[in-house]
């Protein structure tokens, strides 16, 4: 991956982790299952508080796991990294919004990451980082898509084929210029799966950068055996 140059401390990144992970199955919030014997949210703060450019960290926890997230992730912190713990929220979306809410205000330049990317290694982090720095208001890491993708229709009849040239996969994280970021939530009217899909509603140009293979979501138990296996 290309090295950027990086300003020590000028980044806010904001990690959701609020969710239940449904799709993984029965057992405790997705981000306090364990990937070799830690928390998928320790992994991905690790690796995000590894980037350079990070000052800051805001974790939407669980509502009732807040001080033991907040005890779990205090040797992350260091006089570099800042770290916080807030409540999520019903939705990803309203997760992210209360943690934007707990970023002080000398941050400029805010990252939207989710803690389900667990292995997402620091220069991604640094690359996002770098594009909004360069003037980018939005950007986000994507990947082409490798299946053919078809349109089907209630009864999963084919109705056609999409051309994939035009088509990526979006990962996290996703950079924002502070004043973008604010403007998209605070025009929110529905949910959205990600923040840029937000600032595409007000209008903001979204850059596009390569993403990781190493960025995969874990979403599903196979996910999480692949985690296993690249880890
Ligand atoms: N109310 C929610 C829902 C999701 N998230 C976070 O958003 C990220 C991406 O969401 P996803 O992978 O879909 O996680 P879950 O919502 O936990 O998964 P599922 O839909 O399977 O329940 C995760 O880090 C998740 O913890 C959150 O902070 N608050
Ligand atoms: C933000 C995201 O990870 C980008 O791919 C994705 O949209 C989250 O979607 P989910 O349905 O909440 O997993």
């Amino acid at each position: 991956m290309t090295a950027h140059p990086s300003v020590r401390g000028d980044v806010a990144v904001l990690v959701p982790a609020a969710g239940m992970g449904v799709r993984l199955g029965p057992g405790a919030p997705k981000a306090l299952r364990l990937l070799r014997g830690e928390p998928l949210l320790v992994h991905a703060v690790r690796r995000v508080a590894a980037a350079p450019s990070v000052g800051c960290i805001v974790v939407a926890a669980p509502a009732d796991a807040v001080d033991d997230v907040a005890a779990m992730l205090r040797p992350l912190s260091s006089p570099d990294v800042r770290l916080l713990v807030v409540a999520g929220g019903a939705s990803r979306q309203a997760s992210v919004a209360l943690a934007l809410a707990a970023v002080p205000e000398e941050f400029g330049i805010i990252l939207v990451h989710d803690a389900a990317r667990a292995l997402t290694p620091p220069e991604l982090v640094e690359t996002v980082a770098a594009a909004v720095r360069g003037g980018h208001g939005a950007v986000i890491p994507v990947l082409a898509v490798v299946d053919t993708i078809k349109q089907v229709d209630n009864s999963g009849i084919v109705v056609g084929t999409v051309d994939r040239s035009v088509l990526r996969a979006v990962q996290t994280p996703q950079g924002f210029s502070r004043t973008v970021l604010t403007s998209a939530h605070a025009a929110a009217v529905d949910d959205h799966t990600d923040d840029a899909g937000l600032a595409e509603k007000i209008g903001v140009p979204v850059h596009t950068v390569p993403g990781a293979e190493a960025a995969m979501k874990i979403t599903r138990p196979f996910d999480l055996a692949v985690a296993e296996l690249l880890f």
